[in-house]
């Protein structure tokens, strides 16, 4: 299978301190992948410089079937190409409904320009109704977003990236701050979401990751130390000493 992401020895300093140290990273493009490592092991860093948010001093960021090569290009363009970011924090308009959040991420998909040309058809209501059905928030259609819970902000924020169809969505401590229940929910979401599209998880809560069942990569000093399911990085000696303790 050919790599939808193909991060080739990235580097970034900041201050002459090395963020990212020839990093090299692949997704494939379907499935989940969990990334943790320790705090400023670079976990930010690269979803920022995938994203078009830093920019590498070296390395290349490869993308799709051409293997384009997306350094260089500005946030906007890149979310275009297909890449959908879920920050820590949930960002979803709070005084507009659950129902008017997905309308506006439905209307506003990778073609700018529809987005004031759009007239709501048919077609957007099934699939604001189906995504609403999807992120578990039916029932909650006409609520004010900003009266949802922490958890239901957060799988609207997700609902939303959805609407636009990523190709690759990049979700950033998903379970922080959720209940047991939310996160079970919140696993069962994200595992959905990859079975038609790459989904990569920074997370550092290591019950959630187990549950997310799929394949970790352990950076450390901004670059991998270790990678493969979760029980093989989590007996590997090196992870054990800078991550998990002994
Ligand atoms: N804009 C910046 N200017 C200076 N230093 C930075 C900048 N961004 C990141 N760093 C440094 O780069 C290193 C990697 O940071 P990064 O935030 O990517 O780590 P992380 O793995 O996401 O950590 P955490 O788990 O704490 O969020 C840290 O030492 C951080 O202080």
């Amino acid at each position: 299978m050919t790599a939808l992401l193909h991060v080739d020895s990235i580097s970034v300093s900041f201050d002459g301190f090395r963020a990212i140290n020839d990093l090299s990273l692949t997704v494939e493009p379907t499935g989940l992948r969990a990334i943790i490592g320790p705090n400023g092991a670079g976990k930010t860093t690269f979803m920022d410089i995938v994203t078009g948010k830093t920019r590498p001093d070296s390395g290349r960021v490869l993308w799709g079937e051409k293997a384009q090569d997306l350094v260089g290009l500005s946030e906007s363009r890149i979310a275009r190409l297909g890449l959908g970011r879920k920050f820590q924090r949930p960002t979803v308009f709070e005084a507009q409904t659950v129902a008017e959040n997905l309308d506006l991420a439905l209307r506003n998909p990778r073609q700018p320009l529809r987005v004031l040309f759009a007239r709501r058809t048919a077609d957007d209501r099934a699939r604001a109704l189906a995504i609403a059905e999807e992120i578990g928030l039916l029932p909650h259609l006409h609520r004010r977003a900003g009266e949802l819970s922490h958890g239901q902000k957060q799988w609207l924020e997700i609902g939303m990236l959805l609407a636009q169809d990523p190709r690759l969505l990049l979700v950033d401590e998903p379970a922080a701050g959720m209940t047991v229940p939310e996160r079970e929910h919140t696993t069962d979401l994200l595992r959905r979401a990859a079975e038609t599209r790459a989904v990569v998880v920074v997370e550092h809560d290591m019950e959630f990751v187990r549950r997310l069942d799929c394949r970790v990569t352990v950076l450390h000093e901004g670059r991998v130390l270790a990678e493969g399911s979760l029980d093989h990085v989590t007996s590997n000696p090196d992870v054990i000493d800078v991550y998990l303790g002994r």
